[in-house]
């Protein structure tokens, strides 16, 4: 049974998949709420009321995955999250219109001093001439980040006639002329706009990016927007420029610390502002919930997530063919880290055949985590792989080869270690399955699973019969056996399996034949 905790007000009936599977828990309570439980829950719901801290993951021990009901995951600590492996996902799409048409609302009602005037209407007063208001239409509009919700906006600008230009540095100049937008530099998108909003998530880079400075660069009488998250504008420098009286009027959703206390804008008849309502539409709130909940309930069993912030995100056709691919990776991994035992510098991995076209980056993780886990102590996964390897100064790469040797495809790793070097080739076969082909350059055909005895001898007469006879002496059944030499009497190995782990007096009184070079246990 999957326990799953709902921490902030997600709409009910969107969490139906959730609800009505039979594999789930759900419980609707605040962190707060359930601070002696947390340990148990394996999925965390929320939506900007939750903060997610290291320090909360740190008490949620058995924590898979965090879902944000919305787009903005500024409230959740996606670093501290990726190095315990946990994933965070999203659901970017299903607030996109609500936020955009919300914003709209927000242009049209600030220069036309709807709040305003309907204070003043229900105050009994009649004051027409103070709110006098400004047209949208040919006015210049300055759209600063044009994602998703940047440019649904744009949309309706075009159609109150408004000329939008915008500033993002990660869109194209031909997108831009697709989407009919004038892109701009910051400084310039400043210069020009009457109105300017913003639309970028809340990072190091955009936090304070309207400040002191760049406000100044606006045209006197400018109207400003902030309908993405508190701290995109500076508050106390639009204060500022409200007070000298340059920046006209401003429309806030959002601030930096909600709810607002003695937030400064809150002073100032100019301002307008809701309390965080971009996405508070039932339409929104039916489909962000529906996202996660189905979302969450495919990654619980064990399928792919279609938006996820710390994991490449695939879908479930590429799933389907990668995954024989990311169970051998592991398998490879894991068989090369128990060989090596030393610290090593570097993987490399080659792709060669089919498994070259596909996602190799999550092929690639696997490996990682599969060789990671045999050596430290915390959980390791596809999203905590290759950040893992890198506090730990090893290094990755991987090359794509069209030597196929013969086979379908071919996944290829060496690792170097400090004193030497180890490699690996798997294959995967269709309808048959893994299979390990080359072990530390021997050729060899062996499936990777169980319990392995890894043993390198001499070629000798004798040896193979010798240590079959010391395992039946001590009444062990050898399920499979493979052998691999590279040439006659020279070194040798044997690739056991047994249906059970070998204990460690068994491998101490093998090695006392002098044949015997080295023995390392495998386990899978
Ligand atoms: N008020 C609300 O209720 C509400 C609702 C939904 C989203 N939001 C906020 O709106 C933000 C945007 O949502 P979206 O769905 O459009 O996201 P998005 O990812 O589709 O768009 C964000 C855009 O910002 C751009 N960007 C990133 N860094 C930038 C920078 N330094 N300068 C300029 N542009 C930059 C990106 O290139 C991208 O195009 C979210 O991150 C969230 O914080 C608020
Ligand atoms: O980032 C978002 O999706 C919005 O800010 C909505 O936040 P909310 O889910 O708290 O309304």
């Amino acid at each position: 049974m999957y326990e799953v905790l709902v921490a902030d007000s997600i709409s009910n009936e969107g969490l139906a998949p959730l609800l009505e599977a039979s594999n789930v828990n759900l419980t609707r309570k605040k962190v707060t709420e359930v601070e002696d439980l947390l340990h148990t829950y394996d999925a965390l719901l929320v939506r900007s009321a939750t903060t997610v801290t290291e320090d909360l993951l740190d008490k949620m021990k058995n924590l898979k995955i965090v879902a944000r009901a919305g787009v903005g995951v500024d409230n959740i600590d996606i670093e501290a999250s990726t190095k315990r492996g946990v994933v965070v996902i999203n659901a970017p799409n299903g607030n996109t219109i609500s936020t955009a048409e919300h914003t709209f609302a927000m242009m049209a009602s600030l220069v036309r001093h709807i709040p305003q005037g309907n204070i003043s209407v229900k105050s009994r007063e009649w004051n027409r001439s103070a709110f006098v208001g400004t047209e949208l239409n040919r006015k210049h509009l300055g759209i600063v980040g044009f994602g998703r919700i940047g440019s649904e906006l744009a949309k309706r600008a075009k159609a109150f006639n408004m000329t939008v230009h915008v500033y993002d540095p990660f869109l194209t100049t031909s997108r831009a002329e697709k989407l009919g937008v004038d892109l701009l530099s910051l400084d310039d998108l400043l210069a020009v706009a009457d109105i300017i909003t913003v639309h970028t998530p809340l990072t190091k880079d955009t936090k304070g990016l309207l400040n002191r400075e760049t406000l100044a660069k606006t045209k006197k009488g400018v109207y400003l927007l902030n309908c993405a998250r508190g701290g995109i504008i500076d508050e106390e420098a639009l204060a500022y420029y409200l007070e000298i009286g340059h920046v006209q009027g401003a429309a806030i959703d959002v601030f930096e610390v909600e709810p607002p206390t003695d937030n400064p804008l809150l002073n100032f008849d100019q301002v307008i502002t809701t309390p965080h309502l971009g996405a508070s539409t039932k339409e929104a709130q039916l489909n962000v919930a529906e996202d996660v909940a189905y979302d969450v309930l495919r990654f619980l069993e064990g399928n792919p997530v279609s938006s996820s912030i710390n994991l490449p995100t695939l879908s479930k056709d590429v799933f389907e063919k990668i995954q024989p691919f990311t169970s051998l990776t592991k398998q490879l991994g894991a068989v090369l880290s128990q060989c090596m035992k030393e610290p090593v510098q570097d993987i490399s991995v080659t792709y060669a055949g089919t498994v070259a076209d596909l996602e190799t980056t999550y092929i690639t993780r696997s490996l990682l985590s599969g060789f990671l886990t045999h050596r430290i102590d915390r959980s390791v996964n596809e999203v905590n792989a290759s950040m893992i390897a890198k506090e730990r100064g090893i290094t990755f790469g991987e090359k794509i080869s069209d030597n196929t040797q013969g086979y379908a495809n071919i996944i290829e790793v060496v690792v170097k270690g400090e004193s030497r070097t180890f490699s690996i080739t798997g294959t995967y076969i269709k309808d048959y399955g893994p299979r390990v082909i080359n072990i530390d350059s021997f050729d060899i055909d062996f499936y990777p699973e169980g319990h392995l005895l890894y043993i390198r001898h001499t070629d000798q007469p004798g040896v193979i019969g010798n240590v079959g006879k010391a395992l039946g002496d001590l009444d062990i059944n050898i399920a499979t056996m493979q052998v691999g030499r590279k040439q006659k009497g020279g070194e040798a190995i044997m690739m056991l399996t047994f249906d059970r782990l070998i204990e460690d007096a068994t491998i101490e009184s093998l090695k006392q034949a002098s044949e015997i070079v080295t023995i390392q246990r495998i386990e899978l």
